[in-house]
């Protein structure tokens, strides 16, 4: 592929098996969940999520989304127990989205799809960075919350509100004192597998932890989403919408739930 990966015809998922042979992988991510196939697990833990705003640093468009960025050089914002041991460290948190309301999560729940995906991104620390634990099969820790249609989401709009300075790829700004616990539903039941990053390069790192519960956005809201660009200053204005990958075949792997 002689142009970067994205998510148009000519560089979208079905292509970047090509560049990323992975893509054909044993744990690729997302999937389809099937709550009937999920099995309970008595031994998993409640998620013990403990986030300080103080780490919020910036809000970037890295031209595939725009993420939240988090310092991450103590154990002051952290995910533990669940399905993992030991100790993970907030990196950032990204959305993927739809270019209209029946579409834009990336994991389905018995195929029905969400107009949006929250995904906090965790590392263990028990690897000396971020990009070191990425490519480790227990490096990173996703946890996934499904965003549905409904009232608007006061919380979420502290992070819309931002969109203004960074609506075209590369541009960044910063963005202080935001608790991206605020983001989490109120019940924290979840299902749970190992899988992989959702775009390239589609590293088998990830022990994904998907909320049954969504959050709430208003369809003003979901606008303001597709408001942002994949394009960059001074390049034709190409709207960011469908930066998802679609399901990928489960190839045997179990599903968990941590509910009944
Ligand atoms: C090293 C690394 C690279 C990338 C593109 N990502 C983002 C890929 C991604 C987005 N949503 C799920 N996986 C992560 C989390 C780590
Ligand atoms: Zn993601």
């Amino acid at each position: 592929m002689a142009h970067a990966w994205g998510y148009a015809a000519n560089n979208g998922p079905d292509k970047w098996v090509s560049n990323f042979p992975i893509a054909d992988g044993p744990r690729q991510s997302p999937i389809d969940i099937l709550p009937g196939g999920a099995s309970y697990d008595s031994g998993l833990k409640p998620l013990r999520l403990k986030y300080d705003p103080s780490n919020c640093l910036e809000i970037l468009n890295n031209g595939h989304s725009f993420q939240v960025t988090f310092a991450d050089d103590s154990d002051s914002s952290t995910l533990k127990e669940g399905p993992i041991s030991g100790v993970y460290r907030l990196k950032q948190f990204h959305f993927h989205w739809g270019a209209s309301d029946d579409k834009g999560s990336e994991h389905t729940v018995a195929g029905t799809k969400y107009p949006a995906e929250l995904h906090l991104v965790h590392w263990n620390t028990k690897y000396p960075s971020f990009g070191e634990a990425a490519s480790k099969p227990d490096g990173l820790a996703v946890v996934g919350v499904f965003l549905k249609i409904g009232d608007a989401n006061a919380s979420l709009q502290k992070v819309l509100d931002a969109f203004n300075d960074i609506r075209a790829k590369g541009k960044q700004t910063s963005f202080a004192g935001f608790d991206p616990s605020t983001l989490l539903p109120g019940c924290l039941d979840y299902w749970t597998y190992d899988g992989s990053l959702t775009t390239p390069p589609l590293l088998e790192s990830v022990t994904w932890i998907v909320c049954k519960e969504p959050i709430s956005v208003s369809c003003e809201q979901m606008a303001k989403f597709r408001s942002l660009l994949f394009s960059a200053e001074g390049e034709p204005e190409c709207c960011m919408v469908d930066n998802y990958r679609p399901p990928q075949p489960l190839k045997g792997r179990p599903v968990r739930a941590s509910f009944q």
